[in-house]
């Protein structure tokens, strides 16, 4: 048996939703770059479940369903309550939300393809008014409910603060929501395909690529950034503070890819709307100490930031709260998951993966009472 950890490198599905081929990410063959200039995140979900991009009327019908569907149970809502609210990290929340609101989906275990459809619907309508519901719940705050004249991006900054938000932070958001929505097979997309290839439903395919995305390694590392950046704390800081990290073996957060070998595609978007919203909200130090942690990072180790490296900095300064980072990276992942979980009982085949078994061999069975 050859063993390749991690997976590296192993093609484990066909796929036509996104590539990542020569370091460039496309949807469906549509550069990411375009994307992130042109296009709302309405047009990139429509894009990734139709492997089409909608015309006019295509466009409003989605929008029009997201909308409709974006209410929540009241039970989501009053189970919140019942969280040990200071304590409970969001994405813990949003996986048990996600887990919960399935069992009031009648369709839960309906396993047709337009069941399923409609089911991504419901999820992908849901999951911004979850993670906004929870945020304003552990305030103190009573939840805001969503509004059917908004866009997706508007809509959810609109729930978490009760303001609607201005021009700049709705195309900022959006642009965000464009660059996170899909990524081939990355880890929680992987975890959603392994689970419901098992013919399991898409509830439970998501509730998995939840708790995939939240590590450290993978979605969490959103908010890691941002912890980094506040115990570094000024400019001054950073040069001492990253060179003690890399001596120590330490990873530097929002820095390395498995796939990319001269940069995330991603990031230069994000560092640009970085400087834009820093200089806005009169705090541009998050950034300038971001360019150089990356001129560090770059020049010791050659390794370039991803998507999740200047992205702390825009939510940041945004007014999110630090820890919502990953399910706001959730929120757009919806979209890559369900595209994935659709594409994958489309033509399904049970992942099952060997393992090289490596303890003792030949071992004779003792009775309990003559154990030492
Ligand atoms: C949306 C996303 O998921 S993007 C990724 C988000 N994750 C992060 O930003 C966390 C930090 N980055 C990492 O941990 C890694 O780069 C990963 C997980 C993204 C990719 O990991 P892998 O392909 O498995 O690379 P691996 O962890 O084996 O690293 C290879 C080498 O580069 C080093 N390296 C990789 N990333 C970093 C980093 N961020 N900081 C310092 N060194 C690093 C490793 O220490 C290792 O060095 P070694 O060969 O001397 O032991
Ligand atoms: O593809 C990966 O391994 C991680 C990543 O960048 C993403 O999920 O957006």
């Amino acid at each position: 048996m050859t063993v390749t950890r991690g997976l590296e490198g192993v093609v484990a599905t066909t796929s036509t939703i996104s590539s990542i081929i020569d370091d460039t990410l496309t949807y469906v063959g549509y550069n990411i770059d375009d994307l992130a200039e042109h296009a709302t995140f309405e047009e990139v979900v429509y894009l990734l479940w139709h492997r089409k991009l909608p015309n006019k009327e295509e466009l409003e019908a989605l929008t029009k369903q997201l909308a409709e569907n974006a209410d929540i149970p009241q039970q989501i809502i009053d189970h919140f309550k019942m969280y040990p609210l200071d304590k409970v990290h969001p994405m813990a929340a949003l996986r048990t939300a996600i887990s919960f609101l399935g069992l009031y989906d009648e369709e839960a275990e309906a396993m047709n393809p337009e069941a399923n459809y409609r089911k991504a619907i419901r999820l992908q309508a849901k999951v911004s008014t979850i993670v906004a519901a929870f945020s304003r719940i552990r305030k103190g705050l009573e939840p805001v409910p969503p509004r059917k004249d908004l866009s997706f991006a508007a809509n959810f900054l609109y729930m978490l603060t009760g303001k609607e938000p201005d021009p700049i932070a709705e195309e900022a958001f959006n642009k965000a929501l464009v660059l996170h929505a899909d990524h081939e097979l990355n880890a929680s997309t992987f975890t959603a395909r392994v689970c419901v290839a098992t013919l399991s439903d898409v509830y439970s395919g998501i509730t998995a690529a939840i708790g995939a995305l939240k590590g450290p390694l993978h979605g969490g590392a959103n908010e890691a950034v941002m912890k980094m950046l506040t115990e570094i704390g000024t400019l001054q800081n950073v040069e001492t503070y990253i060179h003690n990290k890399l001596n120590n073996k330490e990873k530097i957060m929002g820095f390395g890819h498995r796939v990319y070998r001269h940069g995330d595609p991603r990031a230069k978007h994000l560092k640009k709307m970085s400087e834009k919203l820093t200089k806005l909200t009169g705090e541009p130090h998050w950034y300038d100490m971001s360019v150089k942690i990356e001129e560090i990072v770059t020049s010791t180790k050659g390794l370039p930031p991803n998507v999740d490296f200047y992205s702390a900095s825009v939510y940041h300064s945004l007014g999110i709260d630090h820890d919502l980072f990953t399910p706001i990276f959730a929120i757009s992942r919806m979209s890559g998951w369900l595209a994935h979980i659709l594409e994958q009982y489309e033509n399904n085949r049970l992942i099952r993966p060997r393992a090289e078994y490596t303890g003792p061999m030949r071992q004779v069975y003792v009775p309990l009472e003559e154990r030492a």
